[in-house]
């Protein structure tokens, strides 16, 4: 396009633009006048109720003589409370993959039947011939969610079946598509790398005898080379970002998706491109470059009221993205805390300790805490503000030396396994098309010829 016709687009969008700014305004009165839930949810969190599900559960409340309190965060995956299933495998094995199968199949699996679905997945790590060339390194993106996207729905023109909606299609193209997220992403990085920043290209081949986490490591790495630490660490991060109920953002748009009738890479690519949002999934990134503005805009980072004013900028819209978040903090659903953030707390210290990254620890510590009392002061809060999973998990990444554009496709590796275990229950129970209503405020109006409008 050329300069001149950019030009009047960019003119003719800013005029326009602040016509759909007050054409579309609805005010927020009429939301509480009419009982319309913002964001489908009441001012304590609690979403209005779309569906049933068997696949995790989320407490932040809890009930004391009839009443509703906040109470510190609780998650299920099947059944099993997060922190017992992390404790469960923790220091013994890597545990992706055997909570992949729980959250698939509803029940964790045995000896036999883990090494059999390892297996399985492990022979799953391969992509269509010449696609890495074809596909991923063409027009590469810094966004490697789009770049993820692309790809994933590229992979669709390889499948014979791809549309066939029988559970075990579905299942087969989920474990496909779970397996090889790591390497879209990972290669997608690579190719970003080399044609935008000028380093060098490598592409290297998963192992078939390594868990998820460590080829991710390995494939990232130019000498393949990780520690046992940065690789158990990195597991866990994967299995507390796996699942988290009907109603998150990506997930919900798998459900939307998968009731329409859509196969299984339109229903991934959508999930993903939820995912990416700077509210949801793209926190991540997000967290870090706002931790790295703070470093550079406040002088005394010892001083509490020196970062409590920063906090406050940011929520005045002063500093940093001006966009009035501080990153990291509070959740559509918990109150008190997120019990995911907790655990990963007590990894992240002892990984700060291990890199020598104690002092930003301190600072990450800090504004977890000041964070909710400065939020508290500007905002109005019903349930409370905490810290959420993707306070600590950016500072986790950076440590593993995890370039910050793959922050968010970690996020997803994770949370595709709770999107195929969702699009699977969809499938097995309802088969009726999700169609929320809209209350309709607009005013009918007689129509004018075009001749007579002033
Ligand atoms: C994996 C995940 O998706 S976890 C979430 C990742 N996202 C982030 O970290 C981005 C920052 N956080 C947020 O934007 C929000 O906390 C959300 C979107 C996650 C949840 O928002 P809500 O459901 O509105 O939270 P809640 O009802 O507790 O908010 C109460 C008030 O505090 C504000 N608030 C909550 N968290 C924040 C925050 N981190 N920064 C600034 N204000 C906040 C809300 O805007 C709201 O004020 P308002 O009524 O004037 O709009
Ligand atoms: O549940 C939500 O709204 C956000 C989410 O995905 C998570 O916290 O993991």
């Amino acid at each position: 396009m050329e300069q001149k016709e950019k030009m009047n687009l960019v003119d003719y969008t800013d005029i326009y633009g602040k016509i759909c700014e007050q054409t579309d305004l609805i005010s927020a009165e009429l939301f509480d006048e009419f009982g319309v839930k913002r964001g489908l949810r009441d001012k304590n969190g609690n979403g209005v109720l779309s569906g049933l599900t068997h696949i995790s559960k989320i407490q932040a409340f809890k009930e004391v003589n009839g009443e509703k309190i906040p109470c510190d965060g609780k998650l299920w995956y099947r059944g099993y409370s997060i922190i017992d299933l992390v404790k469960g495998f923790h220091g013994e094995r890597f545990g992706y993959e055997e909570v992949t199968y729980l959250l698939l199949f509803g029940r964790l699996p045995n000896m036999a039947e883990l090494e059999e679905f390892k297996r399985v997945l492990n022979a799953s790590r391969t992509l269509p011939t010449n696609f890495t060339r074809d596909v991923i390194m063409k027009a590469p993106s810094k966004d490697i969610m789009n770049s993820i996207t692309k790809s994933v729905l590229t992979l669709a023109s390889y499948d014979d079946n791809m549309a066939d909606p029988s559970i075990s299609n579905v299942l087969r193209q989920c474990l496909q598509l779970i397996a090889i997220l790591p390497m879209l992403s990972v290669y997608g990085y690579h190719a970003y790398n080399h044609y935008e920043c000028g380093d060098s290209f490598y592409i290297h081949r998963p192992d078939e005898n390594l868990s998820t986490a460590e080829n991710i490591l390995l494939m990232l790495r130019p000498d393949k080379v990780y520690t046992e630490l940065e690789a158990k660490v990195l597991d866990i991060a994967l299995v507390l970002h796996m699942e988290h109920g009907g109603g998150n953002n990506s997930t919900f748009t798998t459900r939307v998706v998968s009731s329409a009738g859509s196969d299984t890479y339109s229903v991934v690519a959508a999930a993903l491109s939820s995912l990416k949002g700077p509210k949801h999934g793209g926190a991540n990134i997000k967290v870090v470059e706002m931790m790295r503005d703070l470093r550079e805009n406040v002088s005394d980072l010892h001083d509490e009221e020196a970062i409590k004013e920063y906090l406050g900028k940011l929520l005045d819209k002063q500093a940093f993205d001006k966009k009035g978040l501080i990153y990291g903090m509070g959740h559509a659903v918990y109150s008190l805390s997120d019990p995911r953030a907790r655990i990963f707390k007590s990894f992240v210290e002892r990984l700060a300790k291990a890199k020598g990254r104690d002092e930003e620890f301190g600072i990450y510590s800090a504004v977890e805490r000041l964070a909710p009392e400065v939020i508290a002061e500007k905002r109005k809060i019903y349930k409370g503000v905490s810290a959420n999973v993707d306070f600590y998990s950016g500072f986790v990444y950076n440590m593993l030396d995890i370039p910050l554009e793959l922050y968010t496709p970690i996020f997803a590796m994770a949370r595709i396994v709770g999107w195929s275990a969702h699009r699977i229950e969809e499938l097995v129970n309802v088969d009726k098309i999700i169609r929320p209503a809209y209350l309709s405020i607009m005013e009918e109006k007689d129509y004018k010829p075009l001749e007579d409008r002033e």
